[in-house]
């Protein structure tokens, strides 16, 4: 399941509550692990021991297999139509308590929001809601099999009620003891067999926690073969680092509509490549459909003359190095997060260090490169996680450098130290900014404007300046640099 969640795309995440997820992996994992087993064990020894029982009843009264025939056909019905619908509560059950996980998790992860703004009452409140909704389900759940239960009771009783009959009319019949034995059995029998039919209905209700891990074990959509398949490309790839958008239009999904049209653009080996637009213009959807995050609706991306839709995802996610907008690190050392598989000598990471400028911060540490990242790399500054991946991606010397800029984030002054660094270290690579701050891309080659989703401008910044009506010259001029001059002297 762990393996199958991890290969979904990132529609999957998009549409699905992360508390479903962990959902499955606490409730449902433990509901197979400990009570299925349980249950079945109990369910399996109850019915063997409830026909041993029958069979030598009907064996002394051979009439008695009327009256059980006719009570066991009745057992069938109730337990066919009427057990469904404690099955389906269940079901209910589970769902609901999906969103007292995940507000749970959501308070927990904003709670100094919360308390900023006081919003204590109201999330409160929010909880007493979702535990009302899951415990209105836990509790039609629990009266409906009670309800079962004293279905099967009233069952029980017919046939205790037959089988005491059948012993009085067949007086003399058999002896005293084997009508002893007889109501004896039948009697345990129907003691037991209600609470038997209860054990199989919570079994039955249980098992849908396996219906839901074969769901994400099996059922998930998952993303295009992670290796190779068919012919591989070469270990250098990509060598220039030259990359082809060709008519690339892009959704998230089905239903959503398209948020990039017929991009066509070629940057060509060491050329910088500034991405300016408005908000929701579509720039990070460059970034995504480079890494195939999400597959193009249609048209392809080249690099190094090789379509990325033919190659394994791990080959073409190797290849490209990304700085996104909000660095994720992981729990570990600071080695490990620069240099997960190990592949490199800790000069070597002391160099990439000293390139992107980390190397005192990492220097006052009292464990240096062994130094800890708490979890998501909580105990460092947006801007120094940005600067850890920047030297990973020093570190793996990649042709290809995607950045988004994380401006809310980082000063300015880290903003330019970092463009310096890409400037002197990445002067072969190809490198794709997506620009929030116009004046870190203004020395650039080229810059790519987009808007709705269109790319409207695509020229080297002075050409975009010196353009009547161009809107980079606009969005220039709004930071109050109107000439190429002033544009040039910002750099
Ligand atoms: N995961 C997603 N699922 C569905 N739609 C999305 C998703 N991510 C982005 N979009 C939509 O795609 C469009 C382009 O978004 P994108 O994030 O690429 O814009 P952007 O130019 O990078 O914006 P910003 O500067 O705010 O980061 C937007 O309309 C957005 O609503």
């Amino acid at each position: 399941m762990f393996t199958s969640i991890l290969r979904s795309p990132t529609s999957f995440f998009d549409t699905t509550p992360t508390g479903r997820i962990l959902n499955r992996f606490s409730r449902d994992l433990d509901e197979i692990d400990v009570r299925v087993p349980y249950y079945l064990e109990f369910v399996l020894q109850g019915i063997l021991s409830v026909l041993g029982q029958a069979i030598l009843v009907c064996i002394i009264y051979p009439w008695f297999t009327i009256p059980l025939a006719t009570v066991t056909v009745l057992f069938v019905i109730l337990d066919l139509f009427l057990n469904a619908g404690v099955r389906e509560l269940k079901r209910i059950d589970s769902i609901r308590k999906s969103p007292v996980i995940q507000h749970i998790g959501s308070t927990l992860s904003g709670l100094s929001l919360i308390r900023v703004f006081n919003q204590q009452t109201l999330f409160t409140k929010r909880m007493y809601h979702y535990l009302d909704e899951h415990m209105a389900a836990q509790l039609v759940y629990r009266l409906s099999s009670r309800w079962y239960v004293f279905r099967t009771d009233m069952l029980s009783f017919a046939i205790n009620v037959c089988i005491t009959a059948i012993c009085i009319y067949t007086k003399g019949v058999v002896s005293t003891a084997t009508v002893g034995l007889a109501l004896a059995s039948m009697s345990s029998v129907c003691d037991f067999f209600p609470y038997l039919m209860k054990m199989k209905s919570e079994f039955q209700s249980r098992f849908t926690a396996v219906e839901r891990l074969v769901e994400y074990s099996y059922d998930l959509e998952s993303e295009a073969p992670l290796e190779d398949l068919g012919k591989s490309v070469p270990r250098d790839w990509p060598e220039f680092g030259k990359v082809e958008i060709k008519n690339v239009s892009l959704r998230y999904r089905p239903e959503l509509p398209l948020v990039l049209h017929d991009i066509e653009a070629t940057f060509n080996p060491g050329q910088k490549i500034g991405v300016v637009g408005r908000t929701g213009a579509g720039k990070s959807s460059l970034i995504t459909t480079l890494l195939r995050l999400v597959e193009t609706e249609k048209g392809s991306v080249i690099i190094d003359g090789v379509n990325v839709a033919s190659i394994g995802l791990h080959t073409l996610r190797s290849a490209i190095s990304v700085i996104p907008q909000d660095p994720i690190l992981f729990q570990g050392s600071i080695r490990y997060n620069l240099d997960p598989f190990d592949e490199h000598s800790d000069m070597a990471v002391w160099e990439a260090l000293e390139q992107s400028n980390l190397k005192k911060v990492v220097e006052q540490l009292e464990l240096g490169l062994q130094a800890p990242v708490a979890t998501a790399g909580e105990n460092f500054s947006v801007g120094e996680r940005q600067l850890i991946c920047l030297t990973r991606a020093l570190l793996r010397k990649s042709k290809i450098l995607l950045l988004d800029e994380a401006t809310a984030s980082v000063d300015l002054e880290t903003d330019q130290m970092i463009q310096k660094t890409i400037r002197e270290a990445f002067i072969h690579s190809t490198v794709i900014t997506i620009a929030h701050r116009l004046n870190t891309i203004t020395n650039y080659d080229k810059i790519l404007v987009l808007q709705d989703g269109k790319i409207v401008e695509f020229d080297a910044p002075d050409t975009l300046m010196e353009r009547e009506g161009s809107l980079f010259r606009e969005m220039m001029q709004a930071m109050g640099v109107s000439t190429v001059e002033k544009m040039n002297a910002l750099t």
